[in-house]
């Protein structure tokens, strides 16, 4: 008898995004004009040129306001703080790499707190790996969180990988992920977020593996990491019902030899870290986000005016 096609079920940004979207609209009523928000592209990087271009139709076919600046990078912080002054702008995403070293993580911190739509801001960051959830003591104001690794939870959601039968904050109990990327903007706050909503995480960058956790029974309030000293993706992907990628470059491919069967498979860098066999295996894969993390940023823009 011929084989059948394999049952994996591939899921697209665009019917995520939709469905986020409808809850941006929901919000756009509640304020009485358009918001802007505003770009400053001075980053030599072409993906970084591709994600701007798409922040703008985004903004443009769903009621935001975009500008794109492009500016000299030397002339990038003053005009940060022109920006942040000026009460016309209502959002504002720098987009990155520019200087391709810390100095990026200074600039990042220039925007202000109540202007940063991308969440990167130390005092959202912060309360984040504390697993702080508001702002304010009457939990009126709610902290916002990293696009990318919110665009990545709003997914799980979406695939029902959050258990809504548990309480919130607790809907991953029970799951294993692995996360194979461990940057600052996206791989280690993900692991966090991700821990210290229950799962156990294995975080893998190209040095080691670290483990994610509140612990047995999760009586932790927050996530604690431990080194996995020898550990590498032979020991975590056969254990993970989850794997989420984002390794830069076209070389990398996640091994799928080691993929458990039925795993859930999602890739966010801007190359396919999986190789399209990953679908003989997999139970369900999105081969890009960054369609949601873009109307993730939207919703962002819309939670930090309430
Ligand atoms: N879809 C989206 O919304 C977004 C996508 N991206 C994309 O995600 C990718 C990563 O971006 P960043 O985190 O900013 O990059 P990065 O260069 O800061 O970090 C890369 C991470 O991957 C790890 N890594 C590299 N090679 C590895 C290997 N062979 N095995 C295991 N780990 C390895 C590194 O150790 C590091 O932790 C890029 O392609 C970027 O364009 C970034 C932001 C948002
Ligand atoms: N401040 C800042 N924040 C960022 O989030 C940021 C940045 N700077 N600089 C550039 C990188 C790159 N980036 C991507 C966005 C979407 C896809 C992506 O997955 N796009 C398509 C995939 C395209 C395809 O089909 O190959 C999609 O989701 O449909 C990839 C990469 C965000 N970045």
């Amino acid at each position: 008898m011929a084989e059948e096609k394999p049952h994996c079920k591939v899921v697209l940004a665009n019917s995520i995004a939709k469905s986020l979207l409808e809850e941006v609209h929901d919000g756009l009523k509640k304020i009485d004009r358009k918001p802007l928000l505003v770009g400053f592209l001075s980053s030599a990087d072409p993906a970084a040129r591709v994600y701007a271009e798409w922040t703008g139709k985004t903004c443009n076919e769903n009621g935001f306001a975009f500008e794109l600046r492009e500016v000299d990078r030397e002339l990038l912080e003053d005009a940060i703080i022109d920006a942040n002054n000026d009460a016309k702008v209502d959002g504002i995403i720098v987009y990155y790499p520019i200087f391709g070293n810390r100095q990026d993580q200074y600039l990042q911190q220039i925007v202000d707190v109540s202007k940063d739509v991308e969440g990167l801001s130390h005092r959202y960051i912060f309360n984040m790996y504390q697993n702080i959830r508001f702002l304010d003591e009457h939990n009126q104001k709610k902290s916002l969180l990293p696009c990318t690794p919110l665009a990545v939870i709003k997914i799980l959601e979406y695939l029902r990988i959050y258990n809504t039968i548990l309480p919130y904050g607790n809907r991953l109990h029970g799951r294993t992920v692995t996360v194979i990327n461990r940057s600052e903007v996206v791989g280690r706050p993900l692991a966090a977020l991700l821990a210290n909503d229950g799962a156990c995480v294995y975080s893998v960058d190209i040095e080691d593996v670290q483990q994610f956790h509140r612990g047995e029974g999760l009586r932790k309030r927050r996530h604690e990491v431990v080194e996995k000293p020898g550990w590498t993706l032979e020991n975590c992907l056969p254990l993970s019902d989850v794997v989420i990628s984002g390794v830069p470059g076209d070389k990398y491919k996640v091994p799928l030899n080691l993929l458990r069967e039925g795993a859930v498979c999602i890739n966010f860098s801007s190359e396919r870290n999986f190789s399209p066999e990953v679908k003989e295996k997999a139970s369900i894969y999105v081969p890009a986000i960054g369609k949601v993390t873009i109307v993730v940023l939207l919703r962002n823009l819309l939670v930090s005016k309430r």
